[in-house]
């Protein structure tokens, strides 16, 4: 919680000095108020007192209860801004965090962890900061405070106050402790529900295709349950703790009556009204004092969840992202546009088994280089590399005759454009999607968002769509067909005019012919620009450059397709599966 706390401005720590002040007026108007009440006590069982004394006395009190009021109002303004500010403050910090973070830090917090982290998990720390700023330093003032104001009134009192304060601790540590583990689980069991929610809402529809709802039901009801038992134990604690509390109170509140009553009548006359009056004081500081803790408890009540909660922001911003950024920042090098791997093998963390073997190629300006293999055999493993989503385990990846790792990941992703396997849009429209990100440069202009859709044959739809170049584009691209969400993917890394083009499977869901149209076209735009296509289809990377064969994470064959139907066995297999006699006779 206090490396938190670090993340409050100077200003705020202003702020919360005020509040310091503030409350240390509100606890003196709040402990003077009974002084007041010992008065008008005295005046009441004083033959001959007027009544404009006791309605001086009583409107000194007024004004003593109307200042300490807007005090607090002005206190509890000044810790709601506080403490918003600190959550808005953490929730920048910790998207800022997750965005520097590879895919292995992602997956070892896990996308639903990562949410309730940034929502929930600072709504608990925030709650806590907002009361705390108003409870937490007005407790124990009120209670130093008030301790002092009692202590001379008498041993047998006092002796009754410090049994109650310690049986209301005796308490409070006992529900504390048993609370602290079923907080910590209750974040978890957030994280649990989260998850099963999203599952099955980005599932809907396999779900309901396969009348998966009573199975995905009972997934949810275990997560619910378990956090509904989670919520009700914690709950069941603090509905224990404060008729607890109210026992204490009140039993201290008789006990001093009792005394009272003892010391009373065991006094001479003359002494029992000074004594009644001492009691009344004395009864008033006491129940100021217990309510000062019983304001303690609650707010340590709060501080375990969210302290489990801060650890849980913390162990994100303090996570060091595996990737370690270069120093390289040019735009323009020697070899602009080569990539090259050297010996390159690779594990993904945490696996055992070598993904990549011993994969070493070239690929030089204006060429196109294609993988092609079996499912699962590296072939998004290797281009993955390039932009860096993940670092070599062995070997190394060059761009430009530059090591992957000396350029800082800002220039080096300047110089690629990547379309993912699966096409992923955002909510926006046509062309907030296609200009998406920079290029360092002022960003992609109209003219080429128009340019980059063309070459990706996208107009047609685009422009038939009802509001052409600014239609809604659903999130995750959810209103348009794959082979729709496919181009204006290509398009997106056309407009950037890259010098690396890398596709991922990704003209999978086109048809054959724009597939072919699509492929002449980005070369003919794009000539300068070194192409590398992931494909499964023979038709797709025929002519390229090189192609590159993959079996299990190690290079089969590499050359010109008409190379590797003569010299590579597995490749043959490929293209007899996939085309016509007629096809390859015509080679
Ligand atoms: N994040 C990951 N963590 C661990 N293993 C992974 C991860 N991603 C992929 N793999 C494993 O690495 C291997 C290669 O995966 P990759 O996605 O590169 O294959 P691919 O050739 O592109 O397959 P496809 O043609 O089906 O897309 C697979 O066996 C896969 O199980």
């Amino acid at each position: 919680m206090i490396k938190i706390l670090k993340n409050l401005t100077k200003k705020e720590w202003g702020f919360t000095a005020i509040c310091l002040g503030l409350i240390i007026v509100q606890v003196w108007l709040d402990l003077t108020l009974p002084e007041y009440m010992g008065d008008i006590t005295e005046l009441v069982q004083t033959p001959g007192s007027e009544m404009k004394e006791i309605l001086a006395a009583g409107g000194r009190m007024l004004l003593l209860a109307s200042g300490s009021l807007v005090v607090s109002v002005v206190i509890a303004g000044l810790a709601a801004r506080i403490s918003t500010n600190l959550a808005s403050r953490l929730r920048t910090n910790l998207f800022k965090k997750v965005q520097s973070f590879t895919m292995q830090e992602i997956n070892n917090f896990s996308i639903p962890s990562l949410i309730t982290r940034t929502t929930n998990d600072i709504t608990q720390v925030q709650m806590l900061v907002v009361i705390g700023l108003q409870i937490l330093i007005k407790s124990p003032i009120l209670a130093v405070w008030a301790i002092v104001k009692i202590l001379d009134k008498g041993w047998q009192w006092s002796l009754a106050t410090g049994i109650a304060v310690a049986a209301l601790l005796v308490v409070s540590v006992v529900m504390i402790a048993l609370a602290i583990p079923k907080f910590k689980q209750l974040q978890q069991q957030t994280d649990d529900l989260s998850r099963v929610s999203r599952e099955n809402l980005t599932g809907l529809r396999v779900v309901r295709a396969y009348n998966a709802e009573g199975y995905q039901e009972n997934k949810f009801t275990k997560a619910n349950d378990a956090f509904t038992n989670t919520n009700l134990f914690s709950y069941r604690l603090m509905a224990a703790l404060m008729p607890s509390v109210e026992l204490i109170m009140n039993g201290l509140t008789l006990s001093v009556y009792w005394i009272g009553a003892v010391l009373i009548s065991s006094a001479a006359v003359m002494e029992r009204l000074q004594i009644f009056s001492d009691m009344m004081v004395f009864s008033s500081y006491a129940i100021q004092l217990l309510m000062a803790f019983m304001m303690l408890v609650m707010v340590l009540i709060l501080i375990p969840r969210a302290s489990v909660s801060a650890n849980r922001i913390c162990e994100v911003l303090e996570t060091d992202p595996a990737l370690r950024d270069g120093t390289i920042n040019e735009l323009h090098t020697a070899e602009p546009g080569r990539v090259e791997f050297k010996h390159v093998s690779f594990r993904y963390p945490d696996a055992e088994d070598y993904v990549l073997q011993d994969i070493s190629f070239q690929a030089n300006k204006g060429e196109t280089v294609a993988f092609i293999g079996a499912t699962g055999c590296g072939k998004s493993t290797v281009i993955n590399l390039i932009p860096r989503f993940y670092d070599a385990t062995e070997g190394g990846v060059y761009v430009d005759g530059i090591n992957v790792k000396d350029f800082t990941q800002a220039a080096l992703r300047n110089k690629i454009g990547y379309v993912s396997q699966k096409a992923v849009l955002f909510k926006g429209d046509v062309t907030s999607n296609v200009s998406f990100g920079s290029n360092g440069t002022d960003g992609v202009s109209k003219k080429a968002v128009v340019s980059a859709i063309t070459t990706a044959q996208s107009r047609d739809f685009v422009e038939n769509m009802e509001n052409s170049y600014q239609s809604y584009i659903a999130p995750g691209g959810t209103n348009l067909s794959g082979g729709q969400k496919q181009r204006l993917s290509i398009a997106r890394a056309i407009a950037r005019d890259p010098e690396i083009l890398i596709f991922d499977d990704s003209f999978s869901a086109l048809d054959y012919k724009t597939d072919k149209i699509l492929r002449r076209e980005l070369r003919r735009r794009a000539a300068d620009a070194t192409i590398i296509i992931v494909a499964q289809r023979i038709g797709t990377i025929k002519d390229a450059d090189r192609i590159i064969v993959l079996e299990e994470g190690r290079i089969a064959g590499m050359g010109t397709h008409r190379e590797l139907m003569q010299s590579c066995d597995l490749y043959k297999e490929i293209a007899h599966s996939q085309l016509s006699k007629e096809e390859l006779e015509n080679e």
